[in-house]
């Protein structure tokens, strides 16, 4: 977004900013190689690119959850602190009340065994300092705040009572608890119907504003990274090969993947507009 906001102020401090980001599998051989991203609070950055070309990892190295034997280098920085390197337990510390992520599928996030409530809670008593009464008290008003039906009913659920829909917005409630800074969100929507889909989107979008927190949004699906994103980056085999904001890039995708995307989703009647221009007819529509 580059005109103004209501944050206007704050979206000139920068949130996020990653530099020469390069993730490397225990042989050494790179999966992701030299990302640079910037995000201010309030902004709703999109990643797009097909699957397998690096955007999870992306995520996962900013929120410091790379998995065992992966390495990053370059820089990380959210508020201007340096995240690579940390120590695990300043890490612990930044994730929740800095970083908080939403994942595909929130089950394999959740203790199946485990009332959500107190999920939610136990969230709320590590970061916020409440005491138990408290927490399941707030972890409530959060299930109302992430509209779960009859949220105190909701709150006393085990995680395999809940719907898809309704668990990803247990999942949400989890990362809010802590009132984080940026929230990361892989494919939230991709296991759900594209109801309830839209539902959550609308949710994800109005919650980081009512926080004032940055989201880094990552999809394989060009129309919903749209209707979630004011900034777009397109990732292809490990790299970012266009960014910008979102309206500019559609308007005219400069990379050839960019285009192959838009093209891909206009033929499908899933964004509104004109085809893209053919590059080899010379001529624009
Ligand atoms: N734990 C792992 N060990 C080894 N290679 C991995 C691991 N996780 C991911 N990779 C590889 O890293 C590359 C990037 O994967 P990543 O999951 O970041 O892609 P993605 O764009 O998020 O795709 P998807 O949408 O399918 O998750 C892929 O080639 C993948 O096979």
């Amino acid at each position: 977004m580059s005109g103004p906001t209501e944050l206007g102020k704050e979206r000139d401090m920068g949130l996020l900013r990653v530099r020469g980001l390069t993730v490397r599998r225990r042989d050494g051989h790179p999966l992701v190689e030299d990302i640079d991203l910037d995000l201010a609070a309030g902004d709703r950055l999109g990643l797009v690119g097909e699957s397998g070309s690096g955007k999870s990892l992306t995520a996962l190295a900013v929120a410091g959850l790379l998995p065992e034997g992966m390495t990053a280098t370059g820089s990380v920085q959210l508020d201007g602190v340096e995240l690579l390197g940390l120590a695990e337990a300043e890490l612990a510390k930044v994730r929740g009340s800095g970083v908080a992520m939403v994942f595909q599928e929130p089950l394999t996030a959740l203790d199946p065994l485990m009332r959500v409530g107190r999920q939610i809670a136990s969230g709320l008593r590590r970061h916020r300092g409440l005491t138990g009464r408290q927490a399941e008290a707030e972890a409530v008003e959060l299930c109302r705040r992430v509209r779960l039906p009859d949220p105190e009913e909701s709150a006393r659920a085990y995680p395999h009572q809940l719907s898809g829909g309704q668990r990803q917005r247990v999942g949400l409630a989890i990362a809010l608890a802590c009132g984080p800074r940026l929230l990361i969100a892989d494919e939230p929507t991709t296991a759900l119907d594209v109801t309830v889909q839209a539902e959550i989107l609308d949710l994800i979008t109005e919650s980081v504003a009512a926080e004032g927190a940055g989201l880094l949004f990552i999809s394989h699906d060009l129309p919903v990274i749209a209707t979630v994103a004011d900034r777009i980056a397109v990732m292809r085999d490990g790299g970012i090969v266009e960014h910008g904001d979102l309206h500019p890039v559609l308007a005219d995708p400069e990379h050839p993947y960019t285009r192959e995307l838009l093209t891909a989703a206009l033929a499908a009647g899933r964004l509104p507009g004109d085809p893209v221009p053919d590059d080899s007819s010379g001529e624009a529509r």
